[in-house]
């Protein structure tokens, strides 16, 4: 679905990533794992088109993703929840939602609305009050319940646990695998290897710009490097 070959990123004289190369199949959960400064963000940022990479290719089902612009990759089934939420705080929640779905018909947009209620049945008991008002964790719930209202194939989540009590990111999570079995596709970035890993069926380390293991998440748990680096002395 995703096919990420050979990706360059330059900031000016940074390379920030390099020789990245890292598929998507339908129907997966792949996390792409590192610490602070590993390159993941950039990668996402590259297959959004808000970096132009400097080498290599991002195809979407055969499709160079180089010569699409941001706002057209919604219309090809690719959405994506940005670092930090970015909702939209002076908003109604419902509003937020309409908005991932600007442009489309009412009831596309009715329709939308009432999965994303289902889905989230929290949200719904805030849908006129101003996001603003929302607590973090019903904050990501409403950025991922905005980026499925485009009916995304393929959904780009990065950092969603980035500030949540750990009870929350439970809940997060819980909601992307439910995402996922209904038929999404997911690219996760986390720095916190462990949810991200029970979650996803396959995954990619980076370290310093460049890819430096891949494998199953099963495989990636039983490695006593991963474990060292990035699951602590937590048991699995
Ligand atoms: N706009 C920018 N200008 C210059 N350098 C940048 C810029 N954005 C990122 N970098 C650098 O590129 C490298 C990769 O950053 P990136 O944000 O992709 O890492 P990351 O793995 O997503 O980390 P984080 O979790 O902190 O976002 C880092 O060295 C970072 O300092």
């Amino acid at each position: 679905m995703l096919e990420i070959n050979q990706l360059a990123v330059q900031y000016g004289d940074i390379t920030a990533v390099r020789n990245v190369t890292l598929d998507v199949y339908p129907g997966e959960v792949v996390t792409l794992l590192g610490s602070n400064g590993a390159g993941k963000s950039t990668v996402l940022r590259a297959i959004c088109r808000l970096v132009y990479p400097s080498g290599g290719d991002i195809t979407f089902n055969g499709q160079s993703l180089l010569t699409y612009e941001t706002r057209k990759l919604v219309g090809l089934g690719i959405a994506l929840v940005p670092e930090n939420r970015r909702i939209f705080p002076a908003l109604t929640v419902t509003q937020n939602l309409e908005m991932g779905a600007y442009g489309r018909s009412r009831s596309y947009i009715r329709e939308g609305i009432e999965e994303t209620y289902e889905l989230f049945p929290s949200l719904k008991r805030y849908a006129r009050k101003l996001a603003v008002g929302l607590s973090g964790g019903e904050q990501q719930m409403l950025a991922i319940g905005r980026a499925l209202m485009s009916r995304p194939r393929l959904l780009l989540l990065d950092e969603p646990s980035l500030g949540l009590a750990p009870m929350l990111v439970d809940q997060v999570f819980e909601k992307l695998g439910q995402v996922n079995l209904s038929g999404t596709t997911i690219l996760l970035i986390e720095q916190n290897a462990r949810m991200a890993l029970m979650l996803a069926n396959r995954a990619y380390v980076m370290e310093s710009g460049i890819v430096t293991s891949h494998g199953t998440s099963e495989e990636l748990l039983a490695d006593e490097q991963i474990k060292n680096a990035y699951l602590g002395m937590q048991t699995i």
